[in-house]
């Protein structure tokens, strides 16, 4: 039985000088608010792979605009990830992203989520920055002075407006992790995935990549095993063995994850 939590809508992010909206100004659209939080709705939800069932009867509805997802090596953490932008689809069981099914609306879920992976490298597929940053514009549908206001604006929110002709690859590991999430947030999703966006950065990499997701006008779901990065978020899965073993608000969560790992 998975704990049964009352949740309240709010918002726990501080700062409004975010990407969106500043692109949305260099755009030449209207400012102000930030999107509404994604609904996510997960029901009875397997996952199998082989004879391996690694997701066993996941039911969520999540409001929440940040939500971690902690837990062991192999509970299932990315799969579920996975799960909310079909990346991977359920063996049985329905994931809807506000109302969309991801097993047959995956195209317009795909729109709608953005995923940064935890290897910023497996993301970045051009030679420069700037090239790489608007490959996520490929296909939409937007004039040529409106792509470049979202390329410019996307840059310089992450600091890389300095490095938009140098080589991608020639990024340091936290400037490559900011270029990941620049090119998935260029596409404007109304919720982002990450998987582990931490893991790989030093701390001064690991805080400027937190900060990048706090700022999010957007709905966050973040897989980490960084406990430290989820302490202000509004809502913490913990899983065990493919369950969802406590969900509730970081500290009593957390607890609860710290007690299973001793
Ligand atoms: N495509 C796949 N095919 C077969 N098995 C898979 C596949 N993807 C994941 N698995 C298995 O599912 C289990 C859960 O993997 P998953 O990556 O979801 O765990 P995790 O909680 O994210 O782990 P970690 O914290 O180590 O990243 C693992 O045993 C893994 O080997």
């Amino acid at each position: 039985m998975q704990p049964k939590v009352k949740w309240s809508t709010k918002m726990s992010y501080s700062s409004v000088a975010t990407f969106h909206t500043c692109a949305q100004g260099a755009a030449g659209g209207e400012i102000l608010s930030p999107p509404a939080a994604t609904r996510i709705e997960i029901s009875s939800v397997f996952q199998r792979f082989a004879e391996a069932e690694v997701l066993c009867g996941i039911d969520l509805e999540v409001t929440q605009r940040r939500v971690a997802v902690v837990g062991a090596n192999g509970s299932g953490k990315s799969t579920f990830a996975r799960l909310l932008n079909g990346l991977v689809l359920p063996s049985a069981g329905t994931v809807r992203i506000d109302g969309l099914c991801t097993a047959r609306d995956t195209k317009a879920v795909r729109r709608k989520v953005g995923f940064v992976f935890q290897n910023p490298d497996t993301q970045i597929v051009f030679p420069t920055v700037e090239e790489d940053v608007a490959f996520g514009l490929k296909g939409l549908k937007l004039s040529a002075p409106e792509r470049a206001a979202r390329v410019e604006a996307v840059l310089d929110h992450y600091g890389l407006g300095a490095l938009r002709g140098q080589s991608a690859h020639k990024l340091s590991g936290g400037q490559k992790q900011l270029l990941a999430i620049a090119g998935v947030l260029i596409t404007k999703p109304d919720c982002v995935i990450f998987d582990e966006p931490t893991t790989l950065l030093d701390l001064r990499n690991a805080r400027k990549v937190a900060q990048a997701i706090a700022e999010l006008p957007q709905t966050a779901v973040v897989v980490t095993h960084d406990l430290g990065l989820v302490a202000a978020f509004d809502r913490v899965l913990v899983f065990d063995k493919g369950r969802v073993v406590a969900d509730d608000v970081p500290n009593r969560a957390l607890d609860a994850y710290v007690r299973r790992m001793q």
